[in-house]
C-alpha cells in the first residue's frame, strides 16, 4: 500500500495497543510495553522477524485499561499510524517489560479484525491526504511579526507540507485527547484546523511567559530552541502549562520539568545545592521518562525542592510560661525541669546557642519523651522524634549513596522533610540501643550530626551536598549511658531521670494518666472514678516498675470495661424510654442502686439490665473483676523463713530491683557452685565472699558441716541468684552473698525487712556503688523498712524524696562487721559492736 508520499505499508498489521501516549506521522515516540497482548507481539513479531516489513507495526493510541487486555478486547481507535520500531529494549526490572522506540509514518484505518490472540492483527487501509492548497493557506495565518514565529516559519518551509500538522502536534505541549484529534483528523486540511490553535497557544503561552517572568538569557535561549527546534519531538522539554503559571499539577504525560525548575530555583536551596540541581535538572530533561533513572533523578530533586533549606519558625520562648507549661504536663521531676529551664534560660539569651545536647537517661516510662515534647511546645518549634532502636546501619542515619538501588536519605534528612523546616526539636529516642553491623556504625555517623561544630554541613550521602543541621535542637534519651558509645556520650550532657516513688506515682496518675485516659476513651470524670486507694493497689499489685507506662495501660483497660457499661447504659435508657410501662424495666430500676459499682457478677453479665448509677466507682473488688488477681505480692518477709537467705538490691535499665540470694550446703569437698546467669563481676564477688568468711570464721563462730572452723571442709556450698533466666552482674552484690553465707554458717536468719547493697574487699571493706536513688525505691515499692549501703553511698541519699527518707531506716556501713551487725536481730557474733540497733541506723 502507497501513502503518496512514498511510503508503503503492509496491507496487514500487528497492533500494538498503547495506553500511555499517541503517535503521529513524522514523530519517534518511546513506548513501554507490558500488557500481555503488546509483550506478544514485541517477542513473536518484531524479535523473530528478520525483513524490514516485520518491524512495521501499527499503533493503536489510547486502549483503555491496559492490564487488564488478557480480557475481551476493548473497542479499539479506529485510527492508527504505522511506524517501524527502531529499537527494542528489554528489560527484568521492576517487572519483565520492553521498551520501544517507533518512528510513524503514515496513518491507517482497522478494516477489520483478524485475530485477537496472542497480539492482534488486522486489516488496514492508508488513510490519503488532500490537496495541498489549504496548507499554504494555513501558513498565511502564523504570525510573522513574532521572531520566533518567522524563524519557525522558515524552518517548517523545509519540511514536506503535508507532514507538517502532524509534526506541529507532536512537538508542542498538548495532551493525549489533543493529539488524538489531530491523528483522527485525516483530511489534511482538517488536520491543521486542529493543530494550528494548539501552535498559536504555545506561542501565546511563551510571550506570557517573557513577560511575566524573569528569566535568564540561558532560559531564553532554550525556549527559543525549542520553538524553532522541528526535531526530536517527544520528551523533549517545553515549558510548563503556559496558560496557568500557577498551576502544579500536570496532565498525564505531561513534562513537567519546568515546574520542578521554578521549584528549585524557588527552594532557596545553598549555592551548591542549586549547582547540583541544575546539573540533575538538565540531565532529567534530556532523559525519556521510560528510563528508571528518570524516575530516579526526578525523585532526588522532588526532594531536594521540599526540604526546607530556609524555612524556620519563630522561636517564641518566655521562661514564665515554660515554667508553667513543663509543671502543668509533668508531676515531680524537679531537678529534670530545672535543668531544662537553665537550658531554655541560656537559649533565651543567646540565640545561636551551640549548647549541649541534653540526653535523658531513665528507666522507660517516666516521662523522657513527653518532656522532649514540651520543650518543642514551650519554644513553638516543630517536634519530631527519630526512634534510634534496633538501627544496625549507618545509611539509616546518612542515607544510601543514589547508586544504590532503593536508596533513600537518612532519618535526619527524612525529619526534616516532614517537618518542614529547619530549626525542629529532634528527639533521638534510644541512643543507647544503636547497634552495629557490617554495613557500618550508626553511632559513629550521629557523631557528626550532634557535634555543634560539624553539623552546619551535614552530608547525606543520598543528597550529597552539605545541609546545614546548626538550627535543630537534638534531644537524646536512652535507659542506660553504659551502652552509649564514649565518643557520642561524649558529646552530651547526660541528665538522670529516676523511678518514682508509690506517692508520686498516685499524684501523677490522678493528675495526669486518668484524665488522659478518660478523654481517650470518650469517659468523663462523672462516669467513672477511681480513688486513690484503688490507685495505690493497682501500683503495689499490678505494676512493678520504675516508669508509670504500665500503670496508664491498667487505667486504659478500666476504662474500656466501664465504656462498655455505661453504652449498655445508655442502650438501656433509649429502650425505657421507648417503652416507660414495661414491667422488667420498673424491676430494674429499683434496683439501679446496685448497679454503681462494677461487681464480678455484674461485670460478666452480657449487658447491664438498667443504667448503672454514675459515676461508677472502682473499689478492690471491680478491680480485681477487671484486671484480675493481683500479679504481685510482698514476697520478701515469705521468702526471708530459712537461713542462707539474703535481700540484695540491683539496678537495671528498667530501673531498681531488689535480687534475693539463696544459699545452701551439702556434703563434699568443699566446691562453690554459682548459678543464676552471673557475669564474671558477680562470680569473683562470690569467691572474695567466701575467702573473707573462711579468713574470719573463727571470729565470728562459723562453723562447717562437720563442726570444725573451716567453712568448706567437707562442704560443698551452692548460691543461686533467682531470676535464673536473667543475666545479673556488677560488685554491688558483695554484702549481700556475705550476709546470706554468714546466714547459712551461722544457722541465724536474716532480718526480713532489710535489703541492701555494696561492693566488698578481701579485707571486708564495704565500697561505693552507683544507682543508689533507683535501688532505694526498689526497697521502698518491695515493703523494706530498713536499707543498709556504702558509707560512701550516704551524699546519693539526698536525691531521695523526702517520704521515702522518712518511711526507711538507712544504715551506713565501711566495713563488713556493721553490715552483719545490722542485718540480723541482736547484732551477729563476734562483730566489733554488738547491738540490737546499730549505732550508724539514721532517719535522714
Ligand atoms: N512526671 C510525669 N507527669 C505526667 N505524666 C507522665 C510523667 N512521667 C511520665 N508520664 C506519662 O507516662 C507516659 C510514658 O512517658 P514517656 O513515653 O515519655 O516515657 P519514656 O521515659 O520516654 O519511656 P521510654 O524510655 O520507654 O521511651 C506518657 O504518657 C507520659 O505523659
Amino acid at each position: 500500500m502507497d501513502s503518496g508520499g512514498g511510503i508503503q505499508i503492509p496491507s496487514r498489521l500487528p497492533l500494538l495497543l498503547t495506553h500511555e501516549g499517541v503517535l503521529l506521522p513524522g514523530s519517534t515516540v518511546r513506548f513501554s510495553v507490558d500488557s500481555p497482548r503488546n509483550m506478544h507481539l514485541v517477542s513473536q513479531r518484531l524479535l523473530k522477524g528478520t525483513s524490514l516489513k516485520s518491524t512495521i507495526i501499527g499503533v493503536i493510541p489510547n486502549t483503555r485499561d491496559p492490564e487488564n487486555d488478557t480480557d475481551d478486547l476493548p473497542t479499539l481507535h479506529k485510527i492508527g499510524t504505522a511506524g517501524i520500531a527502531v529499537q527494542v529494549v528489554g528489560s527484568n526490572w521492576p517487572k519483565p517489560h520492553y521498551t520501544l522506540l517507533i518512528t510513524g509514518l503514515c496513518r491507517f484505518s482497522v478494516s477489520g479484525l483478524l485475530k485477537e490472540r496472542p497480539f492482534v492483527l488486522a486489516e488496514v487501509r492508508m488513510t490519503t491526504p488532500s490537496s495541498l492548497e489549504y496548507t499554504l493557506n494555513c501558513f498565511s495565518m502564523l504570525d510573522m511579526s513574532v521572531p520566533v514565529v518567522a524563524k519557525f516559519r522558515r524552518l517548517l518551509d523545509s519540511l514536506p507540507r503535508e507532514a507538517l500538522p502532524d509534526v506541529l502536534a507532536s512537538m508542542i505541549r498538548t495532551s493525549n485527547k489533543e493529539k488524538l484529534q489531530v491523528l483522527d483528523a485525516v483530511t489534511l486540511e482538517e488536520r491543521f484546523k486542529k493543530a494550528l490553535p494548539m501552535l498559536t497557544r504555545q506561542i501565546e503561552g511563551l510571550k506570557l511567559i517573557k513577560k511575566t517572568r524573569k528569566i535568564g538569557p540561558d532560559n531564553e535561549k532554550r525556549v527559543t530552541n525549542i520553538c524553532i527546534s522541528p526535531f526530536p519531538f517527544n520528551n523533549v522539554l517545553f515549558p510548563g502549562r503556559q496558560f496557568n503559571l500557577d498551576e502544579e499539577d500536570e496532565d498525564e504525560d505531561g513534562d513537567d520539568t519546568a515546574a520542578l525548575e521554578r521549584k528549585v530555583h524557588g527552594a532557596k536551596m545553598s549555592e551548591a545545592a542549586l549547582r547540583v540541581c541544575l546539573k540533575e535538572l538538565k540531565r532529567l530533561k534530556k532523559m525519556p521518562q521510560s528510563m528508571p533513572e528518570y524516575a530516579l533523578t526526578r525523585n532526588y530533586l522532588d526532594l531536594m525542592v521540599e526540604l526546607p533549606w530556609s524555612k524556620s519558625t519563630k522561636d517564641c520562648l518566655d521562661i514564665r510560661a515554660a515554667r508553667t507549661l513543663l509543671d502543668n504536663d509533668h508531676y515531680a521531676m524537679d531537678k529534670l525541669k530545672r535543668r531544662v529551664l537553665e537550658y531554655l534560660a541560656v537559649r533565651q539569651l543567646k540565640t545561636s546557642l551551640k549548647g549541649p545536647i541534653l540526653c535523658f537517661v531513665g528507666p522507660p516510662g517516666v516521662g523522657k519523651t513527653s518532656v522532649g515534647r514540651s520543650i518543642a511546645r514551650t519554644l513553638g518549634r516543630e517536634f519530631h522524634r527519630i526512634a534510634l532502636g534496633g538501627v544496625c546501619d549507618q545509611s539509616d542515619i546518612r542515607g544510601h549513596r543514589r547508586t544504590y538501588v532503593g536508596s533513600m536519605p537518612g532519618r535526619i534528612i527524612n525529619g526534616l522533610k516532614t517537618v518542614a523546616v529547619n530549626n525542629p526539636v529532634f528527639l533521638l529516642d534510644e541512643v543507647d540501643k544503636l547497634g552495629k553491623s557490617l554495613q557500618g556504625d550508626p553511632a559513629a555517623a550521629l557523631l557528626e550530626v550532634l557535634d555543634p561544630e560539624q553539623n552546619h554541613s551535614f552530608t547525606d550521602h543520598y543528597l550529597n551536598v552539605a545541609f546545614d543541621l546548626s538550627q535543630v535542637l537534638f534531644i537524646a534519651t536512652a535507659n542506660t549511658t553504659a551502652t552509649i558509645p564514649p565518643a557520642l556520650l561524649d558529646r552530651m550532657e547526660v541528665l538522670q531521670v529516676p523511678g518514682y516513688t508509690q506517692e508520686e506515682k498516685v499524684e501523677i496518675a490522678h493528675r495526669h494518666l486518668i484524665p488522659n485516659q478518660l478523654e481517650q476513651h470518650g469517659l468523663t470524670p462523672q462516669q467513672l472514678h477511681i480513688p486513690q486507694d484503688t490507685t495505690q493497689h493497682i501500683i503495689s499489685s499490678y505494676t512493678r516498675e520504675a516508669g508509670v507506662r504500665s500503670l496508664e495501660r491498667k487505667f486504659g483497660a478500666i476504662c474500656r470495661a466501664v465504656a462498655v457499661k455505661v453504652a449498655e447504659g445508655h442502650r438501656v435508657t433509649k429502650t425505657e424510654a421507648s417503652s416507660p410501662e414495661d414491667p422488667t424495666q420498673q424491676e430494674g430500676k429499683s434496683r439501679s442502686s446496685n448497679c454503681g459499682r462494677l461487681d464480678p457478677v455484674r461485670l460478666s453479665l452480657p449487658t447491664c439490665a438498667v443504667p448503672p448509677e454514675l459515676p461508677i466507682v472502682i473499689d478492690h473488688v471491680a478491680l480485681k473483676d477487671i484486671l484480675g488477681p493481683p500479679l504481685f505480692e510482698m514476697e520478701v518477709s515469705e521468702r526471708l523463713t530459712l537461713p542462707g537467705v539474703a535481700v540484695g538490691l540491683a539496678w537495671t535499665p528498667l530501673g531498681g530491683e531488689i535480687l534475693f540470694v539463696e544459699a545452701s550446703r551439702m556434703e563434699g569437698e568443699g566446691q562453690l557452685t554459682l548459678t543464676g546467669q552471673l557475669g564474671d563481676v558477680m562470680k569473683e564477688s562470690a569467691h572474695l565472699a567466701i575467702s573473707w568468711l573462711r579468713a574470719n570464721a573463727k571470729t565470728y563462730q562459723l562453723t562447717n558441716m562437720v563442726g570444725g572452723p573451716d567453712p568448706l571442709e567437707a562442704t560443698d556450698i551452692h548460691l543461686h541468684f533467682p531470676a535464673g533466666a536473667v543475666t545479673k552482674d556488677g560488685p554491688s552484690a558483695g554484702v549481700t552473698i556475705v550476709t546470706c553465707l554468714a546466714s547459712l554458717f551461722s544457722g541465724r536468719l536474716v532480718r526480713s525487712d532489710v535489703a541492701m547493697t555494696g561492693e566488698i574487699t578481701l579485707r571486708g571493706l564495704v565500697l561505693p556503688v552507683g544507682g543508689i536513688k533507683d535501688k532505694v525505691l526498689a526497697a521502698h515499692r518491695a515493703g523494706v523498712k530498713s536499707v543498709i549501703l556504702p558509707k560512701r553511698n550516704e551524699k546519693d541519699l539526698e536525691e531521695l524524696p523526702a517520704n521515702v527518707r522518712a518511711d526507711l531506716d538507712f544504715v551506713t556501713a565501711a566495713n563488713l562487721d556493721q553490715v552483719l551487725n545490722a542485718a540480723f536481730d541482736g547484732g551477729f557474733p563476734g562483730t566489733a559492736s554488738t547491738h540490737t540497733h546499730p549505732q550508724l541506723s539514721s532517719k535522714l
